[in-house]
């Protein structure tokens, strides 16, 4: 499904400010595969997912999407196949328009003509069996200007609306990182039932090592803007968060630095 090959990006290059963020990445992740990241400061997390998305281009390697080399797709193309989902609420949707504003525009996206017609009969139906299915009542208030709704309420919109079109991938960056925990725990369940139900192929970056061995069915560890570690089947089932700061040591040569990194969960 998603096939990177010896992606590199050098930010900055040939100046004293160059920083090699991914260096000869190539993984492959197959059709309905959820996959976590994690990583010590800096590893290349965002990056990857960015060189996914088409934020940046890359010097050298590739990037294909369900068979297509997307690697000179610009990201506005890319955007009809990938959902993405930000840390920051606020980011994903538009404040001073309706909910349901909100998600025909998601639902239209990578198609002409946006909110041109209107939002029909039909979509409004659509929305609302999605909404019901989130279980924040949400489906009571279309008409809702989102900017009234609170982060983790809009947080949950916008998994919502990164998957309402059935990406090929969805992109999940720390996007419960900004939320109480009561609301990260909520939003992520959500997220969950929401992948499972298109069987949505997932790559999901987080600072929570328990969370990261708990979602999902596989676990790659970066470092220096290299993939270190890849967990998957039993060998992931039996490892433990202590298990996980250990193999990095042995892998990486280094302890595990990240400042926000959350050892339990929450
Ligand atoms: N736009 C940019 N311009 C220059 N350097 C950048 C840019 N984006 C990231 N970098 C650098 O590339 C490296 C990888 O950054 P990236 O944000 O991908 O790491 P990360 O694993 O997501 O880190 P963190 O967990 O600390 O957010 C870092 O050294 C970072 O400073």
């Amino acid at each position: 499904m998603l096939r990177l090959v010896n992606v590199t990006k050098t930010f900055n290059p040939g100046s004293v400010n160059e920083k090699a963020a991914l260096r000869e990445i190539t993984l492959h992740v197959k059709q309905g595969e959820v996959v976590t990241i994690i990583g010590s400061n800096g590893a290349g997390k965002s990056t990857l997912l960015n060189v996914i998305a088409g934020v940046y281009e890359i010097e050298a390697g590739k990037v294909l999407l369900d068979g297509q080399d997307i690697t000179r797709w610009p990201e506005h193309i890319r955007a009809a196949w990938i959902g993405r989902v930000f840390q920051d609420p606020l980011r994903g949707t538009a404040a001073s328009m309706t909910i349901e504003e909100n998600l025909a525009l998601a639902l239209r996206r990578g198609r002409p003509r946006r909110l041109h017609r209107g939002i029909t009969p039909a979509e409004r139906q659509l929305f609302k069996e999605h909404l019901a299915l989130l279980g924040l009542g949400l489906e009571e208030r279309l008409t809702t200007r989102v900017g009234l709704l609170s982060g983790g309420q809009r947080q949950a919109l916008t998994v919502l609306m990164a998957t309402i079109a059935t990406p090929k991938l969805l992109l999940l960056d720390e996007h419960t990182a900004a939320l109480d925990p009561r609301t990260a725990r909520t939003v992520l369940e959500l997220t969950e039932k929401i992948i499972a139900r298109h069987q949505l192929t997932t790559l999901m970056v987080t600072h929570n090592l328990e969370q990261a061995l708990r979602t999902g069915n596989r676990t790659i560890m970066m470092h220096e803007g290299r993939i270190i570690l890849d967990l998957s089947g039993p060998q992931r089932a039996g490892t433990t968060v202590a298990d996980l700061l250990k193999m990095f040591e042995q892998a990486s040569g280094s302890a595990f630095a990240d400042d926000r990194v959350l050892l339990t969960g929450s």
